[in-house]
């Protein structure tokens, strides 16, 4: 039997709702066989980050080598990357692989705690976001590697280009879960805007949505799907995910990751 295979490099989430055991879930659903590299072990839960312990580099480097010289990749994401030491391991890695690379690039989690040092992002800028096929930031994400305010529709249409034309992405996915009003994400690929809009879903459980909706988008792309088309579908996934999402927890509880097949039974009706 053939089968696509995707890989995430990202921290850890032990309450299963972020980082590699969304992307890990996400990718099953999808139908893609899931590899993982862990970045950093955080010690969160659906109410905040306790601890964080960062694996060496060299270990990412480890584990990077392990997988790729053994199983095929055919798209891969990056999550969480807290360091300049652990990002240059990576950047020296990705020449080798000839696969889409699709760049979620984590700050923060849903509770307002860092999962990167400050002074690392210049060097993601700089050096990674040139490399990633699609970068999917949310708007405090677009804002801080742009250095500018992200207000109106507008201005997001015109970071998701500036994300391309400046900082040298082959595309961007600029997100707007964190304003009012209909969640719409904006889509420029190179060449054109395209626009991907859902109704707001009234919930506190949105932890974990970015990295699952990068993981779908990855998902999507291993499986040979083009980049519109699978952004497309991958926001029919987080938006399912995230209506059908689970009380679980105190905090921001997770979204529910196998809901698409219950609107898929919904849509064919
Ligand atoms: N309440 C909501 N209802 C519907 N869609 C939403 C809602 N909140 C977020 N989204 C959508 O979920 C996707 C993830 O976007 P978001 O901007 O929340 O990512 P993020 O901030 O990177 O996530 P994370 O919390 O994992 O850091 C986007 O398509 C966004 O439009
Ligand atoms: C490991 C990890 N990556 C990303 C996020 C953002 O949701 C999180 N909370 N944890």
């Amino acid at each position: 039997m053939s089968i696509q295979c995707s890989l995430t490099i990202a921290g850890t989430d032990p309450s299963g709702g972020a980082g590699i055991q969304a992307d890990l879930k996400t990718f099953q659903e999808l139908k893609s066989y899931g590899m993982s590299v862990v970045t950093s072990v955080v010690a969160q839960n659906t109410t905040g980050v306790n601890a964080v312990h960062h694996l060496p580099a060299e270990m990412i480097q480890q584990q990077l080598e392990a997988v790729s010289a053994d199983m095929p990749i055919d798209a891969f994401k990056s999550g969480m990357i807290a360091d300049k030491d652990m990002m240059k391991v990576i950047a020296d890695w990705i020449p080798q692989i000839s696969a889409p690379y699709v760049m979620d690039p984590v700050m923060v989690a849903q509770s307002g705690d860092p999962l990167i040092e400050a002074e690392s992002r210049a060097w993601l800028r700089e050096h990674l976001v040139p490399f990633a096929s699609v970068i999917t930031p949310n708007l405090p994400e677009a804002e801080d590697l742009l250095g500018q305010q992200i207000e109106t529709t507008d201005d997001m249409k015109e970071a998701a280009e500036q994300i391309v034309t400046k900082l040298g992405a082959g595309a961007a996915l600029v997100k707007g879960g964190h304003r009012d009003g209909e969640a719409v994400d904006y889509l420029f690929d190179g060449s054109k805007i395209h626009s991907y809009s859902a109704e707001r879903i009234a919930t506190n459980n949105t932890h974990g949505t970015g990295c699952t909706y990068s993981a779908a988008i990855t998902a999507y792309l291993s499986r040979g799907i083009d980049l519109p088309r699978a952004v497309e579908k991958a926001k029919q996934f987080v938006t399912a995910a995230i209506k059908h999402s689970f009380d679980l927890g105190k905090g921001s509880g997770p979204t529910n990751h196998w809901a698409w097949k219950e609107e898929v039974k919904q849509w064919k009706k």
